[in-house]
């Protein structure tokens, strides 16, 4: 069955304890996923955007903007998926079309290996219209699958096909823009990306080598870490919180904080708010990726929130897992 048009009925996979389809005008609307206690992830189909992920006490674990626009603005906080251009490397706009398009419920997509204790998941599809392959010449399926571990865990999986029918591959870039919600910009660190190679976007994209302390914030940050480790962790002590960032597919992680300044320049960012996020965004930012027709890409991005009693040092998998 072919997918869904951004208009049909959702379907019946909708219909479930797991899942509520909400609707709202303007291309505000949503799926939320359920799992245990008050665990929720809510996904906006503008975009195809996550734009809250709560654990099992109801708490918020995104940033997203008190000052967000509505469509066809882009949403300040959330998930947002850059595609097929990360930043302005390329001559679309910034961070390509994918997060301002209506993206699709796709209620039958190909097989992806699951997790059975997994209930709650969506699976969206965007396709290019006629003016995206004016603006970008190549056809494409996105499928991006959103899960609800049973843990409460967050887990957003890309597959990007080649469509094209004239022979042509293409290349693009990719970031899972993800918003982090932390107590106090000034207390969080962010360990794993000691020692690593980065460019520097507020430095001409120069590169340099991080020192061998965990990353702490003073000041704006915008950098693309190369070759990053398929998992960071950013760890809030005034919430006692670490966040396990995991990544496959994605070489790099983009950490960005645009601090006072450029917080005021913002539009859709209160001017104080990024006292209180954090973006770390698993990418494909320095060799973009290329597909020929026919071929699939696989990203996956996975998100947990595990209570921190956490002390600074190599990442030890089971101290982040089990506290
Ligand atoms: O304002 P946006 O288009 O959403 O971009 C917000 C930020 O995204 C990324 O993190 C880039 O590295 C930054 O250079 C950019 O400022």
């Amino acid at each position: 069955m072919a997918a869904a048009t951004p208009h049909s009925p959702p379907p019946q996979q909708l219909s479930s304890p797991f899942l509520e389809y909400i609707r709202a005008p303007g291309g505000l609307d949503k799926v939320v996923l359920r799992g245990r206690r008050s665990c929720s992830v809510e996904i906006r189909l503008f975009g195809g955007q996550v734009t809250s992920w709560k654990n099992d006490h109801g708490e918020e674990l995104l940033f997203v903007s008190s000052k967000a626009i509505k469509p066809p603005k882009p949403f300040r906080g959330g998930i947002p998926i850059c595609f097929p251009q990360f930043g302005t490397q390329g001559n679309l706009e910034q961070h390509g079309f994918a997060r301002n398009r209506l993206w699709a419920i796709d209620d039958n997509p190909p097989p992806l290996p699951v997790n059975p204790a997994i209930k709650a998941f969506v699976d969206l599809i965007l396709k290019p219209s006629e003016d995206d392959l004016k603006m970008w010449p190549h056809s494409f399926e996105f499928r991006l699958r959103i899960a609800l571990g049973a843990g409460g865990d967050l887990s957003l999986t890309s597959r990007i096909r080649n469509t094209n029918t004239d022979g042509r591959p293409f290349s693009y870039t990719f970031a899972y823009h993800t918003y982090f919600s932390v107590s106090d910009i000034s207390e969080v660190r962010v360990e794993g990306l000691e020692t690593m190679d980065y460019l520097d976007n507020m430095k001409g994209k120069e590169r340099f080598t991080e020192q061998g302390d965990a990353i702490v914030f003073e000041s704006e940050v915008d950098k693309v870490y190369l070759a990053a480790p398929s998992k960071v962790a950013i760890i809030d002590h005034d919430m006692r919180r670490t966040f396990v960032v995991t990544k496959e597919g994605l070489p790099d992680a983009v950490v960005w904080n645009p601090w006072d300044k450029k917080a005021k320049a913002m539009q859709d960012f209160g001017d104080s708010e990024y006292k209180h996020m954090l973006c770390v965004e698993p990418a494909a930012v320095e060799k973009p990726i290329t597909l020929k027709p026919g071929e699939e890409w696989k990203g996956r991005l996975g998100l947990s929130a595990v209570p921190s009693s956490y002390c600074s040092g190599q990442l030890d998998p089971l101290k982040v897992l089990h506290g």
